[in-house]
């Protein structure tokens, strides 16, 4: 652990690396056993539609639906959401969660749909994703996806599947990398320096 170690994000606030939560082998045997419990809960995967929240949502269902296709030998469909932040005035709770329009991918009306994403922290993105979900058809369930959940929740917004559970100060910040978008894979905790 290189708890000295001070890195400076551009533009952004000075960070300090606190430790690594999660090797890129440790993510892959986490994924593992994600897929083997999301086909356990659900009795299989003919019924299941996943869907990645944007930006690392979406590798992770990408993998997730191999994985799942691995052990059930069906196809399972993949899809996206787009959310973005934006920084309202008015709002006293940081940026607001916005869901740019676009196709998720596929039809999820009757499905039973699990949403995918890299954090859970206040739960104001997966309430957007689901306000969202619902504007493109009706799904028979939507279930919860998080590699880490890190506690902080502003809404009534829990996890199904969940890769770790981290306890974690206002000051901490969880970094997701994934080698489809960071050309990296671990999971970092840091801490605002100043
Ligand atoms: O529960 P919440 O408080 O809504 O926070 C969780 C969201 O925050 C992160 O996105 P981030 O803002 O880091 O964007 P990025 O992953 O697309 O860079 C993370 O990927 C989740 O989508
Ligand atoms: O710590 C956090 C909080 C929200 N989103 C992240 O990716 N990390």
């Amino acid at each position: 652990m290189a708890e000295e170690m001070a890195e400076t994000k551009k533009d952004g606030p000075k960070l300090r690396l606190k430790g690594r939560l999660m090797s890129a082998s440790e993510i892959e045997r986490t994924l593992v056993r994600l897929a083997h419990e999301i086909v356990e809960k659900n009795d299989g995967a003919t019924n299941l539609g996943l869907i990645g929240i944007k930006r690392r949502g979406v590798p992770l269902a990408q993998r997730l639906g191999k994985l799942i296709e691995k052990i059930e030998k069906t196809p399972v469909d993949t899809g996206v959401l787009d959310i973005s932040f934006y920084r309202d005035d008015l709002s006293t709770a940081g940026p607001r969660p916005v869901v740019t329009k676009g196709a998720i991918g596929f039809d999820v009306t009757g499905r039973d749909i699990i949403l995918m994403d890299d954090v859970l922290y206040t739960g104001r993105t997966i309430r957007a994703a689901l306000d969202a979900l619902f504007d493109h058809g009706r799904p028979k369930s939507v279930q919860l996806l998080v590699l880490i959940d890190r506690g902080h929740r502003e809404l009534p917004i829990q996890s199904t599947f969940t890769g770790r559970t981290i306890p974690t100060s206002s000051r901490e910040i969880i970094e997701v990398k994934l080698r489809e978008i960071d050309e990296d894979e671990q999971v970092l905790l840091v801490e605002l320096a100043e």
